[in-house]
């Protein structure tokens, strides 16, 4: 058992190949899938009786296989079915199970509920007496696990087709899926651990791993560390705060055109001027946050678009920004939208939210932060992270600034894409979060960043 950090996601197409491509027969698979579960059920069931729900596909056979092993454990079981199997895989393991099996409307509830009616192959919402049966069990069960996937989630995008009253733990079979780690499914798995059974996942998404990152080498300087550039507009509070994020990461920062003196003495100051990002030592540039939408701001974004740096835009600068404009250029761009601005940015782009990111990844050539709850990172090259976890503290004014800043921060160091300097900032950024913790303002992140990089083990 597994936590998903770093790990591949597959969809639902995704597993069945890896499935196909790992040389063990199906049966086996299933055999190795139940017996983990099982494991795992007696494990933390603490000897309590199991109550196992098996639907009528291989999802189920998960479920008749572990309900088999748990009885060999010794384990009360029962099981309680939809309808009778029909898969031939589902048949196979329902002829190993010797015990009787209820129907799912009749079984009176167990302290540990094992639920097994849909996985990957969910293709519509649950009948209505079913999912009743299913929140009326959960809710005289102590502990509720679901394999695989919660039953009534569609796996690829995370939606919810029918309601699901949450589980404990859901044990993800093989790899994380995308409804793992997407909204609204993925409050409803619980914990997610990874069970092992031999599948090798390859795809071009994984969950965003805890972020690895070095201290300064013994011969850095402030400029080997990287430079960064924060260029201020309308509201100087919020580069203000970008830049006090970037300066816990970079060697040296740089607030260009800010109206405030409220800062930590180590951030520089300059004065706005059509030339202002003329310094080659400049490594990334940020722009957006409080950058306001005049003409004042547009002449900004189109320096900092035609100057050779890389860049991380943000807040107002993507309601300024042509995405089109960021194809001819040789250096990386970040983009970091939340979900209004991003339908702004790309209005045309539809699907799952790692279908949005990804194409709008590939169109503009940059990468995209594409921000929220269940928050993505997808690289023009179509990879993709997910972000395993989330704090809710974090949506408070001037947190995206600070993501924004420490962004910026990342891309100008040494040896880095932008795909590992997004993910880290926005690793650090959530560390930096459940550091804080409750009531913490956007100003607490910044100064929560040194235990947070510490974290990453620099
Ligand atoms: N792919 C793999 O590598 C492995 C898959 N295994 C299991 O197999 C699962 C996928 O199995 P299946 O593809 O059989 O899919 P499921 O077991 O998720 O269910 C599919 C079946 O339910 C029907 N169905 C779909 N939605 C329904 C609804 N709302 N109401 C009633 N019937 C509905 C479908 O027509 C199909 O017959 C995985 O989630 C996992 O638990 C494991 O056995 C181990 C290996
Ligand atoms: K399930």
């Amino acid at each position: 058992m597994r936590p998903i950090d770093g790990l591949t996601v597959l969809t639902a197409a995704e597993m069945r190949t890896a499935e196909q491509a790992s040389g063990v027969d199906e049966a086996a698979l299933m055999d190795r899938a139940g017996a983990a579960i099982a494991e795992v059920v007696r494990r933390i069931g603490g000897g309590q009786e199991v109550l196992v729900l098996c639907g009528p596909g291989n999802n189920g056979g998960d479920g008749y296989v572990a309900a088999s092993a748990l009885r060999q454990a010794g384990i009360p079981v029962r099981v309680a079915a939809l309808s009778d199997p029909r898969t031939d895989l589902a048949r196979r393991a329902r002829a190993g199970w010797a015990g009787p099996v209820e129907p799912i409307a009749e079984a009176s509830a167990a302290p540990v509920l094992l639920d097994a009616l849909f996985g990957t192959g969910l293709s519509r919402g649950l009948d209505e007496p079913v999912v009743e049966s299913l929140h009326a069990l959960s809710i005289r069960a102590v502990l509720t696990i679901a394999v695989d996937l919660p039953s009534g989630v569609a796996t690829d995008s995370g939606a919810l087709l029918s309601a699901y009253p949450g589980a404990a733990l859901t044990l993800a079979l093989g790899a994380p899926k995308p409804a793992h780690l997407l909204l609204p499914a993925a409050p409803l798995c619980g914990t997610v651990r990874v069970l092992d059974i031999g599948i090798a996942a390859r795809s071009q998404a994984s969950v965003l791993p805890v972020a690895s990152l070095r201290s300064p080498a013994v011969d850095a300087h402030k400029f080997s560390r990287g430079m960064v550039a924060v260029v201020a507009g309308r509201m100087p509070g919020a580069s203000a705060l970008a830049a006090s994020a970037a300066a816990r990461v970079a060697g040296y920062v740089l607030l260009i055109g800010s109206a405030t003196d409220r800062l930590p003495h180590a951030i520089v100051r300059r004065r706005w001027a059509e030339d202002a990002l003329f310094d080659p030592r400049i490594g990334a540039v940020v722009i957006g946050p409080g950058l306001g939408p005049d003409e004042e701001a547009r002449a900004k974004l189109n320096a900092a678009l035609a100057s050779d740096h890389a860049l991380v835009i943000d807040g107002d600068a993507l309601r300024l920004l042509d995405p089109a404009r960021l194809r001819s250029r040789a250096s990386p761009a970040i983009l970091t939208p939340h979900e209004g601005e991003f339908a702004h940015l790309f209005p045309d782009v539809k699907g799952s939210k790692i279908d949005r990111a990804r194409t709008a990844a590939g169109e503009s050539g940059a990468t995209v932060v594409l921000k929220g709850p269940d928050t993505i990172i997808a690289a023009p090259t179509g990879e993709v992270r997910l972000a395993a976890r989330h704090v809710p503290w974090l949506a408070t004014a001037g947190s995206g600034d600070v993501l924004a800043g420490l962004t910026g921060a990342l891309l100008a160091g040494p040896d880095t894409t932008a795909l590992a300097a997004a993910s880290s900032a926005v690793w650090l950024h959530t560390e930096a979060a459940r550091i804080a913790g409750p009531a913490l303002i956007a100003d607490d992140l910044t100064l929560a960043l040194p235990a947070a990089i510490a974290q990453a083990g620099a």
